[in-house]
Order: C-alpha cells, then structure tokens, then sequence
C-alpha cells in the first residue's frame, strides 16, 4: 500500500502510470495530480492543463483514495453522465437519446424477470438458430434472417421477405402465453411518438422486426456499427421510398438471461463515416464491418445489463459485446429509425 504523504513515491507512482500511455483523459488526471505532489499551485496547473481547482481536488481526494485506480473512474463518471436510466420509457428520454445527449438510455425491470428466463429457456431450444450468415466466425446466433445478412444475394433478400412475418409470429409463440418483450417495446413506442410507429417497409413489403439472440460463451460481439443505409446500399435493390430523410437509427434490445461473467456492452462515442471505417477494419473477420479493436480508443461505456432490462443506444455509434462465460446470454433485439418529430418511427431487423 503506498503512502500518500511520501511525495516521491506519488510522484514516480503517477509518472509510472502516465508512461503506459493510458486514455488522454487519464494521463490528463495524473499529470494534474503529479504536478500538485510536485509543489506547483493550482492556479499555475489550471493554467498549464486547463484544468479547474475544483476538479484538480476532486482528483487528487480520488487519487488517495483508490490509489491510480480513482484516476480511471472515468467509466463510472461517464456512465452518470452519459447513461440515463429510467424506470419507464418516456418520450423525453427517448428524444436526447435521439439527439444524442445520451449514449445509452437504460430501462430496468423492463419486462418481469421471471417471463424473460422462461422465454430464454424456449428460446435456447429454438430450432431455427444459426450464426448470422454474414458473420460466421462470430459466436451470436439469431432466430430469423436479417436484413443485414441479405446482401448476399437476391436470393436471400427474398427468402428474407418471405419469412418476415412468419419469424415475427414464431417469436410470439415462443413469448406465449406471456407478451412478447418486443410486442410491448413496438407498442409503447406506438403509444408515447405521436405520429406513431410501424414496421419498415423499405422495399414496399413488410420487413422482419425482432429476433431473438443467443450469445456463445468466450466470443466477443467485436465492435462494429449497424447502419441501415449501408445495408440498403449493399443490398443492390433501391428502396421503394426516399431514404435521405433518415437521421438516426437505435439499437434496442431487451436482455432475458445474463452469462455469470462477461458479457458486457460497449459502446463508443466515435461514429466514424465509411472511409475512415475501413482504415480500421479487422481483417481477421469474414465481415467487412467489424472494426479492429486495437485502433480504438477503450470504450466510452462499458454496461453489464440485467435480466428484464431494456437498453436502447445509437446503433451508428461503435458498440460490441465482450466474451462471455457461464452463459449463454440471451435477448431480444430491433433496430428504430427515426426521421423527424413529424415522421413516424419504423422497426426492423
Ligand atoms: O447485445 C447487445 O448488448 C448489443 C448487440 C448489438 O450489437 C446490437 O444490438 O446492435
Ligand atoms: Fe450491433
């Protein structure tokens, strides 16, 4: 245990800590703490880093506290402000999420934990599971085709058509005689946006809204971005309807059973455009939209999520899951778009 009245020691500590080259923010701290220890006054280090009395104390108390530890509480300072949890879904909530106040709104005890480990249990034992077809060297299996993996081929674009509403209705017998998590989610989303909310119909027919997930254990989700016009584009098929009004496009999934470890959601603040996309690409994936984790910063949330638990975040934003152990972990998953206040909010998977 270091003591925090023996300046040398704090000082070569911190220098220590900043030479591994830790996260800007990070070496930003130590550097302010290191300069307190090293006998400068605040208002000479406010002038050198910018940093403000108040939170070169705060560091400083954190830094006695846990050690260099309190100087990477940056994931729990950034979950209060960046995560907003409710105990409903709101539609003000729903609109900074959309504008981007938030990264992540967290709904606990969305749906009662005792349905969703019943619904986990069926869905584990659904026989339509299989690894996504774009992405097989990656351990996260789906109950329905997704628009994502049609871009293989016209083939699949109509076969995934063909079994939309099949898929949409074998999940709601698999949530029977309890509502689907995802009916509900599509209904109170119907319910709180005034214009309403509908299934996407990009291609004029009804597209697949929600499938089910089941998490191998010790695969990583790595990080990736989902963008709907990308797929669209892949695809080859122009859209029945203009496609430029579309703004934002969330992720929501609804959790129904959680591994012991691991398993965790990240998600990145970074939302980079196509080119600088591909500078990053790892190319050890079959996939060309997983990103090469070693040239991202560490992730800017890091949530473990809970049974019954709804998370909604900006799926355009960088965001995996981390390998998990003791699993699987099971949920229930749809994309939203949004286009305006004025525009109905669409669904799809
Ligand atoms: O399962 C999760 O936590 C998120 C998975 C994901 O990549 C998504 O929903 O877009
Ligand atoms: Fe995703």
């Amino acid at each position: 245990m270091i003591d925090y009245t023996n300046v040398s020691r704090c000082v070569a500590q911190l220098q220590e800590f900043i030479a591994l080259h830790p996260e800007a923010n990070e070496v930003r701290k130590a550097l302010a703490v290191k300069l307190v220890y090293q006998g400068y006054f605040y208002e000479e280090i406010q002038t050198i880093l910018g940093v403000s009395p108040s939170s070169l104390q705060f560091w400083k108390t954190s830094y006695e506290k846990y050690g260099i530890d309190g100087l990477r509480l940056q994931d729990k300072e950034a979950q209060k402000v960046l995560i907003k949890i409710s105990q409903k879904l709101k539609l003000n909530d729903l609109i900074d999420l959309l504008n981007g106040k938030y990264l992540a709104l967290r709904i606990p005890n969305y749906y009662p934990v005792r349905e969703a480990k019943k619904i986990s249990q069926e869905l584990i034992e659904e026989k339509t599971l299989e690894r996504y077809n774009r992405a097989p060297d990656v351990g996260v299996q789906r109950t329905g085709i997704t628009f994502f993996e049609t871009s293989c081929s016209v083939e699949m674009l109509k076969r995934y058509y063909e079994q939309a509403q099949v898929s949409i209705q074998a999940l709601r017998k698999t949530c029977f005689p309890h509502l689907s998590p995802l009916d509900k989610l599509r209904l109170e989303l119907q319910e709180i946006w005034v214009p309403g909310a509908h299934i996407e119909n990009i291609h004029n027919q009804t597209m697949l809204v929600g499938v089910g997930r089941v998490f191998e254990d010790n695969f990583e989700l790595p990080p990736h971005q989902d963008v709907f016009a990308r797929d669209i584009s892949d695809v080859g098929i122009p859209p029945a309807h203009p496609f430029d009004n579309f703004v934002t496009q969330l992720s929501a999934n609804i959790y129904l059973q959680t591994p012991k470890s691991g398993g965790e959601l990240e998600v990145w603040e970074l939302k980079p455009s196509i080119p600088a996309r591909e500078a990053i690409r790892d190319q050890e994936y079959k996939y060309e939209g997983i990103l090469d984790r070693n040239s991202l910063p560490s992730a800017t949330l890091k949530i473990k999520p809970k049974v019954g638990e709804l998370i909604l975040f900006d799926s355009g934003r960088i965001h995996g899951v981390r390998p998990c152990q003791d699993g699987p972990r099971v949920s229930m998953s749809m994309f939203i778009g949004y286009r305006s206040r004025e525009k109905p909010l669409t669904y799809w998977s």
